[in-house]
């Protein structure tokens, strides 16, 4: 059965209007519950890609057709990008009170719902200010699943963590697109954690940003063993090699 896919970009390119070329005209596919990353060096047009994708910007060429519509997509920042002065709860409900979806108790169950997903339930009254960098990014991937998206677009939103926080958001990510079924594509310049998470890595040239490869990452598993095995440390290589062409 031919599956229609979530996002289908054809010739999409993306020129600014002080003459930067941001994106070559490209052409992509991502299907329903893929693990799709986006993975370039800085400046390639990854972050100008996906917001094409969430149509928060226009391409200037081609076209970009999305299956999923606007109140069924999350977008989720580099920064945690929380309000300051509210509570973890009030940022989490912010996307229900815009869309004025549902009542207060039927918020109120969501964005706890939300919390307890990504294990902060208990710190629903804190404020921002209280939590650690990797509590907030978590905070704000529960902002993002308050509305039960069916496409997760995520622009390097763990590269300002530590390692270890880093691998274990990874680890939560994996598991929340595994149970909710969503469809995901993530922006990172990280080799390793391109290997890790995804079922599809699209590697990016320099800008004009060009896809040069696009390549399927077999795992057994995705666990610590998966991070130190021979069979990571094979696809990290590709990925490598396929981004050194990419200089060219
Ligand atoms: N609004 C804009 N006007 C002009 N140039 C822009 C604009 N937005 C981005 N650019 C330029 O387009 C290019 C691609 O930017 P983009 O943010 O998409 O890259 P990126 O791959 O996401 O980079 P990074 O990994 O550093 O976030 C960069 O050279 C950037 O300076």
């Amino acid at each position: 059965m031919n599956i229609a896919p979530v996002l289908q970009a054809r010739g999409v390119g993306r020129r600014f209007p002080n003459g930067v070329e941001a994106l070559a005209p490209l052409d992509l596919d991502v299907r329903a519950g893929e693990f799709v990353t986006l993975l370039g060096p800085s400046g390639c047009g990854k972050t100008t890609l996906l917001r094409i994708c969430a149509g928060l910007d226009a391409p200037t060429c081609g076209t970009l057709r999305r299956e999923v519509d606007d109140s069924r997509l999350s977008y989720v920042f580099q920064d945690a990008t929380l309000m300051p002065w509210a509570s973890v709860a009030a940022n989490v409900r912010l996307p229900l009170d815009l869309e004025r979806r549902g009542g207060k108790p039927e918020r109120r169950a969501r964005v706890m719902q939300a919390l307890e997903r990504v294990g902060l339930a208990d710190f629903a009254g804190a404020l921002p200010r209280e939590l650690s960098g990797g509590m907030r990014m978590r905070v704000s991937i529960a902002r993002a699943l308050v509305t039960e998206p069916a496409l997760l677009l995520m622009d390097e939103p763990f590269g300002a963590l530590d390692d270890i926080t880093r691998q274990h958001l990874d680890d939560e990510l994996l598991a929340l697109a595994a149970a909710q079924g969503l469809t995901v594509v993530f922006v990172t310049h990280s080799i390793f954690e391109a290997v890790y998470l995804s079922d599809r890595v699209i590697v990016m040239s320099r800008r004009p940003g060009r896809i040069v490869a696009d390549i399927a990452i077999e795992a057994t598993r995705r666990d610590a063993a998966f991070r130190v095995s021979p069979q990571f440390a094979m696809q990290a290589a590709r990925l490598q090699a396929a981004l050194v062409e990419g200089q060219r």
